[in-house]
C-alpha cells in the first residue's frame, strides 16, 4: 500500500510479518470503535476504547487511496504535524498515537466528551458577559499559542471549538490549516508575496460565515483570519448568531465585504468595541493578540497559566 510520507516520528506501521506488536505500536484490534462524531471528505472521526486500559479516545481514521486519488497527502500531513505542534497546550485536541494499516491511516486523539462551543451558544441563546469574557479568553490564550508557533487555523469556527470534562475549550480540526516556514515545502503561494507583515497563504476558502474579507477578495489568509473569525466567534456568543448570517453563501460573502452586520443594542458598551476593533476590513487594521489582551473587555483576565485552573462559570440560561 502506498505509504503516506509522515513529517513526525508518530507514524508507526505494526510490522504484520511478527505478527507480535511492539509494546508502544498501536493497532486497531487494540481498539474498540464506538459512535461517530463527525465525517470528513476523507475521514471519519469516532470515539473508540482502548481495551487495555479502558481510557477513551476519539480516532480519526483516515481513507489512505481516497486521499492519494484527491491528492490530500499534503494537507494530511499539515493536520498532523499542526496537532503535534499544538498537542503540548491545553487548548488543542491532542494527539497521542498515530499508526495505518493497508487501506486507512489513525490519528489517536483527545475526545472532548462535551462537544461543540455551538450546541451551548444555541442551547442557552446565548453567553452572558461573565461566561463570554471567559471563553474567548481561552479561545485568544489558544490563538496567540497557535500563531507563536506558526500555525493558521483558517476554519475557526463554534463547531470546531470543543469543551472537555471540565468545560474547557479544546480547538480542533487543522485540515485547512497553513503552518508557516515549516519544513514541508508548502511555500509556493508565499514565495512572490513581498508584503508579509503578517504570514499569509492563500488557497484555501473557510467556512462562508466565518470567512475573512481578505480571503474572500485575493485568497490570502494570514493570522489575522483567524482574529477575523474570532470576532465573529465573540459576537455569536454575545448575540446567540453569527454577525454575518444571509440567504444564502453569495449573500453571506457580500455581507463580509461590506461589513453589513449589527450588534444587539444590549450588548455592553466594552464588548461592542472589541468586536467593532475585530470585524475591520483590512486585516493589518484589525487588533493584534497582544491588544486583544489590553482590551478593556478582559480587564479582570490574567492571560497566564492560572487561566487554565480557574474554574469555568457555569453556563446557565441568560
Ligand atoms: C469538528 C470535528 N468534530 C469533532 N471532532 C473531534 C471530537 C468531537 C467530539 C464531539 C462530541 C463529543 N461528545 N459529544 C460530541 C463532537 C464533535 C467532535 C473529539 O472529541 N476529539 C477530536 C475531534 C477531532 C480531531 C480530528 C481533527 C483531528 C469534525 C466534525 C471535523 C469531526
Amino acid at each position: 500500500s502506498p505509504k503516506i510520507p509522515s513529517a513526525v516520528p508518530h507514524i508507526s506501521t505494526p510490522n504484520p510479518s511478527s505478527g507480535a506488536s511492539t509494546p508502544n505500536i498501536k493497532r486497531v484490534s487494540d481498539f474498540k470503535f464506538g459512535e461517530i462524531l463527525g465525517e470528513g471528505s476523507y475521514s471519519t472521526v469516532l470515539t473508540a476504547t482502548e481495551n487495555s486500559t479502558k481510557r477513551e479516545y476519539a480516532i480519526k481514521v483516515l481513507d489512505k487511496r481516497h486521499i492519494i486519488k484527491e491528492k490530500k497527502e499534503k494537507y494530511v500531513n499539515i493536520e498532523k504535524e499542526a496537532l503535534c505542534i499544538l498537542s503540548k497546550h491545553p487548548g488543542f485536541i491532542k494527539l497521542f498515537y498515530t499508526f495505518q494499516d493497508a487501506h486507512n491511516l489513525y490519528f489517536v486523539l483527545s475526545l472532548a466528551r462535551n462537544g461543540e462551543l455551538l450546541d451551548y451558544i444555541n442551547k442557552l441563546g446565548r453567553f452572558n458577559e461573565i461566561c463570554a469574557q471567559y471563553y474567548a479568553a481561552l479561545i485568544v490564550d489558544s490563538i496567540d499559542y497557535m500563531h507563536g508557533r506558526g500555525v493558521i487555523h483558517r476554519d475557526l469556527k463554534p463547531e470546531n471549538i470543543l469543551l472537555d470534562d471540565n468545560m474547557r475549550t479544546k480547538i480542533t480540526d487543522f485540515g485547512s490549516a497553513k503552518i508557516l516556514n515549516s519544513s514541508h515545502g508548502s511555500h509556493e503561494e508565499d514565495t512572490h508575496h513581498a508584503d508579509k507583515p503578517q504570514a499569509h497563504s492563500r488557497s484555501f476558502v473557510g467556512t462562508a460565515r466565518y470567512v475573512s474579507p481578505e480571503v474572500l477578495s485575493d485568497k490570502i489568509a494570514g493570522t489575522a483570519s483567524d482574529i477575523w473569525a474570532f470576532g465573529c466567534i465573540l459576537f455569536q456568543m454575545l448575540a446567540g448568531k453569527p454577525p454575518f448570517v444571509a440567504g444564502n453563501e453569495y449573500l453571506t460573502f457580500q455581507s463580509i465585504l461590506h461589513l453589513s452586520y449589527e450588534i444587539p443594542p444590549d450588548i455592553s458598551d466594552v464588548a461592542s468595541d472589541l468586536i467593532k476593533k475585530l470585524l475591520v476590513l483590512d486585516p493589518k487594521d484589525r487588533l493584534t493578540v497582544d491588544e486583544i489582551h489590553q482590551h478593556p473587555f478582559f480587564n479582570g483576565i490574567k492571560f497566564d497559566n492560572t487561566l487554565w485552573e480557574l474554574p469555568p462559570p457555569r453556563l446557565k440560561p441568560f
